[in-house]
């Protein structure tokens, strides 16, 4: 089981808060699923699960999360993946006090998109997005230069969102690889699919 870190994200409702550039601020701001649109931005999207086990959630998750401190949840994280190339890293964590009940597929996705199972069922309800500049000393930044190899890499924009099911939620960061700003227009891969 993971510690949770001292190192804290400032995050804000607004998107202009972290100022990023303005292509960056397109992809942080995108409505509804993020899956659905890197799809339209690749021949070949894939989810690389990383692992899901047992953790305890980082310190900046807590309160988001309805604990009064880092508290036992279960973790996910995975890269998406377009044409091979890794442009978004998913982190996702459910409160262990949440039933099978409320998450019914939560447990055995595998390397099918989370979105997938969020956008299209009429129970889950999303709540407001926040957005962050993910630094190092950031848990995060560290796992995301691990699973990626992003040495030259000195800072992430990053946004996340509550989602609630029946009694159960879940939270839901995506950390943006520079390497998005390079996937090519939605209307250029319509013909190759
Ligand atoms: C929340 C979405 O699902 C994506 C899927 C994830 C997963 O499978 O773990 C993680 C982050 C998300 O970007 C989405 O498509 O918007």
């Amino acid at each position: 089981m993971r510690a949770g870190s001292l190192r804290l994200a400032a995050w804000q409702p607004h998107a202009g808060a972290v100022r990023a550039p303005e292509k960056m601020r397109d992809w942080l701001t995108t409505e509804g699923s993020l899956t659905a649109r890197l799809v339209a931005h690749s021949a070949a999207f894939r989810v690389r699960r990383l692992h899901q086990d047992a953790a305890v959630c980082l310190a900046d998750e807590a309160r988001a999360i309805g604990l009064p401190r880092p508290g036992r949840v279960w973790e996910r994280e995975v890269l998406l993946v377009c044409d091979g190339r890794p442009v978004v890293f998913g982190h996702t964590v459910v409160p262990a006090s949440c039933t099978a009940a409320d998450w019914p597929l939560f447990s055995a996705l595998g390397e099918r998109s989370l979105g997938t199972t969020l956008f299209y069922d009429p129970l889950v309800r999303r709540g407001q997005l926040e957005y962050a500049r993910i630094r190092a000393g950031h848990p995060l930044f560290s796992r995301v230069r691990a699973a990626t190899g992003g040495a030259d890499d000195s800072l992430y924009y990053a946004r996340r969102c509550v989602y609630r099911r029946r009694q159960g939620l879940l939270l839901v960061t995506e950390v943006f690889l520079p390497e998005v700003l390079n996937l090519k227009p939605a209307d250029t891969l319509q013909n190759t699919k």
